[in-house]
């Protein structure tokens, strides 16, 4: 893959969060994602490559664009997977809570998993813990690790967790284990990306959520050097059916970072919509002025990349929400 393809598709995750980030706060989740997704759509016809959406906005029945399966790019390129997510983060974006991003990862075609839109179970820790944790392991145990590799004490350890339901008995079992958690409401592409970086200071990252948000989020943690593990968690015959339907032969196999993003040509970029872990949001900085943060990485060589930018919207007529 050309690494000038990083480059041509933070411009479509900038596009993304510039029209989307005039939405947030208005409680309007469904506009912010259209005015995403029609943003980021537009970008694509210009990039050189000839790319299929693998992980994107629904299935062709439901035609919405960057449809699984639409070819995208000029043709005049390498053949590619593409994962997007225009706005992740729909409900956070329209209450104005933090960890909304705009994100695409490329990989050479075939090499990303077809995640159909159910959850997954997640496990993501950091280079120092890389190959020794295991989604199966009791939670008790990966901790003692982490706390070991990263030279801790146990009641150091920060463990990255989404507040739902479904996790009250896991968050009471970490904290009797000494260990600190930290909730968040939406966006586990976010936190779990935040989980490889060393700044953060989080040490790992469980739970479930979103299974095409894992495979967008593997690419990241490929090129970061983190590790990730993940089973698909499909609730009835219908979810289990699309799994094969995509196939997994065996939908609830477990999956580890190469299951999930094979080889080593993946390209990650994300745009900020509202300040989180990862990236800071979209900034109206005054006039027509607008500021954007950006993360590009590449797997094949552990290049991460910040991109400020500064953009003027009246230059982008395209891109401002219609009064
Ligand atoms: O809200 P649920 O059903 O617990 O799903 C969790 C998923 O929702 C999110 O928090 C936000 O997803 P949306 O962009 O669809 O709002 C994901 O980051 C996460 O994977």
């Amino acid at each position: 893959m050309d690494r000038e393809l990083a480059l041509e598709i933070v411009r479509a995750t900038e596009a993304a969060a510039l029209a989307s980030s005039q939405w947030m706060g208005r409680g309007l989740k469904n506009e912010a994602d259209d005015a995403a997704t029609s943003a980021m759509r537009k970008m694509f016809d210009s990039v050189n490559m000839n790319g299929t959406v693998v992980i994107g906005e629904g299935e062709l029945d439901e035609a919405p664009m960057l449809y699984i399966g639409e070819p995208l790019g000029n043709k005049n390129g390498p053949a590619v997977d593409i994962a997007v997510d225009p706005l992740e983060g729909t409900s956070i974006l329209s209450k104005g809570y933090p960890n909304a991003l705009s994100i695409i990862a490329v990989a050479d075609r075939g090499t990303l998993l077809h995640a159909p839109d159910m959850y997954m179970d997640k496990i993501v820790v950091g280079p120092e813990a890389a190959g020794l944790i295991r989604l199966d392991d009791p939670i008790e145990k990966s901790i003692d690790i982490i706390a070991k590799m990263a030279n801790k004490r146990v009641r150091d350890v920060n463990v990255i967790i989404q507040e739902r339901p479904r996790h009250e008995e896991l968050i009471e079992r970490i904290r009797a284990t000494g260990a600190r958690v930290k909730l968040f409401g939406d966006g586990d592409v976010a936190t779990s990306i935040a989980t490889v970086l060393p700044r953060t200071g989080i040490d790992l990252f469980i739970g479930t959520g979103g299974a095409p948000e894992g495979v967008i989020a593997a690419a990241a943690i490929k090129a970061l050097g983190g590790d990730m593990q993940a089973r698909l968690a499909p609730s009835n015959d219908d979810e289990r059916q699309r799994c094969v339907k995509m196939g997994l032969e065996d939908p609830t196999q477990l999956l580890q970072l190469d299951d999930l993003v094979r080889g080593d040509d993946a390209i990650f970029a994300a745009t900020g919509v509202t300040s989180g872990e990862l990236l800071d949001g979209v900034r109206f900085i005054g006039g027509d002025q607008v500021e954007t943060d950006s993360i590009i990485m590449r797997a094949k060589t552990g290049t991460v990349r910040y991109v400020k930018a500064q953009h003027r919207l009246n230059q982008k007529p395209h891109l401002v929400m219609s009064e």
